[in-house]
């Protein structure tokens, strides 16, 4: 193989995926070889019954070959299907070598917020893997067999080769200013389109809130934007491409009239036969038939490589994790040093240079205003926040080092928007792995959620889609807090678990609490709620993303408590000093 399709394969993880294909690729060639050498039996048929059987009338030599040639029609037809048959299932296996390979990046680049959504990778996925399977790609396999053609066009007279190659230069031309052309159009039609349909996509998921407002018609307003700019975007690219299909479609009714007319010359000048004639009309419109077809698939093509691109970049920016580094079950002893966890587009840092610890069987109540960096914080500790600088460890090991599937049954984590999946509550709570019954049950009980489950006409196996409607908020975020205690987890980040909670359920939550640090776990409580301190072992104060005041419990107390006499002793004379800050030792 060539050195550009070799560096092509060893370019990237998607190329070297296409490589593995290189088996089916060379058989639907050997089966294109065969269609195409075949391709010729309706032309030598042709010389045959205009010269051999016309001329001697012999129905025996015309009988021959005719089965003679059915005979190679059912063998090209064979292969065509052969090949055909061939490339839809390397389709099928291309998509399920690289489907969860896609899903993971996509993922990671949703979580990370960096690339586009699942659902367009999954689309362009599913471009690639049609150009390749489906009739696009046998332009490819077909156009190198022109020159066969063309070659036998000049055995049965030079000018006609001529006149083929003519034809040939231009059709190439045209499917070289096609691609030019319509290469910008297409793709940012493609991706208007793309726009459109996600922005729609959002906006119902949300449709509740856009009623109850009655926000639907600045919503339409801009939607309408949207789709008005994707309908003039694919205007201009389709109407381009029309005039070139149509350029195309004359050139192609003038290759078969004219190519007739260049053989009748040759046969009134007595240097060809009628039936060469006919066949060489016949093998000029096969010769060029795969360029034509070209022209046809550009489209597909574009498409299917600018797809390839973005799936390649994608997978690229988020390789496949080192399946190696799983480790033994860790203990929860969690250490933060100088982290710095930034955001694309802000210019300050969230979280500044904050240093913690904590040991398993604690409690650490995070506190602090809206927006000082709680829930990120958060993330930080369940190592799904993209950008942080700093040391994040568990037991003594950097948390990305860790393989996240072997991780994560022994985490838990109840962020602010809890998101219930599609799936039965049971299958909700034991986080879509194998249901263990006692675990979901053990987990319910503990969030104080298992007697209102009972109440449930299916109990555990009401469908979430049902239970949707049964849950209030509260019984939703116990369904979220049941769901992270589940599997006795070593370390537990719980986001305002008891914003939506009344007595009775805030008293359940301290209680699971209670259990989890009896049990060995670290649990991290983020709250608004005074209450939950009496349960704190250790409290950290967050303000504007740097630490103000952090340490053992009673210790962050008094120091608080003495900071406000002190305020309050000095309000006479002058103001308190906002944001006045002192770091207590832990
Ligand atoms: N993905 C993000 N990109 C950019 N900025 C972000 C992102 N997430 C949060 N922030 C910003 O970081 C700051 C801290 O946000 P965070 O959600 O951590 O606060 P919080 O203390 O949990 O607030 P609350 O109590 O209201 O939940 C806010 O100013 C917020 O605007």
């Amino acid at each position: 193989m060539n050195m550009a399709v070799m560096g092509f394969f060893a370019r990237s993880e998607l190329a070297a995926t296409l490589y593995a294909f290189r088996r089916e690729f060379l058989v639907v060639g050997i089966f294109s070889m065969v269609a195409n050498v075949l391709m010729l039996a309706p032309t030598l048929y042709m010389l045959q019954v205009y010269d051999r059987v016309l001329a001697s009338r012999s129905e025996l030599t015309l009988l021959v070959i005719s089965l003679l040639t059915l005979f190679f029609f059912a063998v090209m037809a064979f292969a065509e299907w052969s090949r055909s048959r061939l490339l839809v299932r390397a389709g099928v296996r291309l998509d399920a070598v690289l489907s969860t390979r896609v899903f993971n990046a996509s993922f990671e680049a949703n979580l990370s917020h960096s690339g586009a959504p699942a659902q367009r990778a999954f689309n362009e996925l599913t471009e690639v893997r049609q150009f390749l399977t489906g009739n696009g790609i046998f332009a490819f396999f077909d156009a190198p067999w022109a020159p066969i053609y063309i070659g036998v066009l000049f055995f049965l007279h030079p000018f006609l080769g001529w006149v083929s190659i003519g034809f040939a230069l231009v059709q190439a031309a045209l499917a070289w200013f096609g691609h030019r052309r319509t290469v910008a159009p297409a793709e940012a039609a493609a991706k208007a389109s793309l726009d459109v349909n996600l922005y729609l996509q959002g906006k119902l998921r949300n449709a509740e809130v856009v009623e109850s407002m009655g926000m639907l018609a600045g919503l339409r307003e801009r939607w309408a934007r949207r789709h008005a700019d994707y309908m003039e975007r694919q205007g201009a690219s389709q109407a381009l491409t029309h005039r070139i299909n149509a350029i195309s479609k004359w050139v192609r009714y003038c290759q078969q009239s004219f190519a007739l007319g260049a053989g009748a010359l040759l046969v009134i000048d007595g240097q060809l036969t009628a039936g060469g004639m006919i066949a060489a009309n016949v093998l000029m419109t096969r010769a060029l038939a795969p360029i034509d077809q070209m022209v046809n698939t550009w489209r597909s093509f574009i498409g299917a490589r600018s797809a390839f691109l973005r799936l390649e970049k994608l997978l690229q920016a988020h390789p496949e994790r080192d399946q190696a580094l799983s480790r033994v079950p860790p203990t929860g002893q969690v250490v933060l040093r100088d982290v710095v966890a930034s955001a694309p587009g802000r210019a300050e840092p969230i979280l500044k240079q904050l240093s913690l610890e904590a040991s398993p069987g604690t409690i650490t109540v995070v506190l602090g205003p809206s927006g000082s960096g709680k829930s990120t914080l958060a993330r930080v500790l369940m190592g799904i926040w993209p950008d942080v600088a700093g040391e994040v460890l568990l037991d003594g090991l950097p948390l990305a080092g860790w393989s996240r599937a072997e991780l994560g049954p022994h985490l838990g984590y109840l962020p602010q928007d809890i998101e219930l999946f599609d799936g039965t509550i049971a299958e909700n709570i034991a986080r879509f792995a194998e249901v263990d019954s006692n675990k979901v049950i053990e987990a319910a009980r503990s969030a104080g959620l298992h007697d209102m489950i009972l109440r449930f006409p299916k109990g555990y196996d009401t469908p979430m889609g049902e239970a949707g409607s049964l849950l209030s908020g509260g019984q939703r975020q116990r369904v979220g807090l049941a769901r992270a205690i589940y599997g006795d987890p070593a370390l537990i980040v719980l986001d305002e678990p008891n914003a939506n909670l009344d007595d009775v359920g805030e008293a359940a939550l301290m209680n699971a609490v209670r259990q989890l640090k009896a049990k060995g776990c670290t649990v991290f409580l983020i709250t608004h709620r005074p209450g939950a301190v009496a349960v704190a072992d250790q409290l950290l104060m967050l303000r504007d993303g740097h630490v103000h005041c952090q340490g053992p419990r009673d210790a962050v107390l008094a120091h608080l408590q003495a900071q406000a006499q002190a305020q309050a002793q000095a309000r006479p004379e002058a103001p308190p000093s906002a944001g006045a800050s002192a770091p207590l030792p832990a």
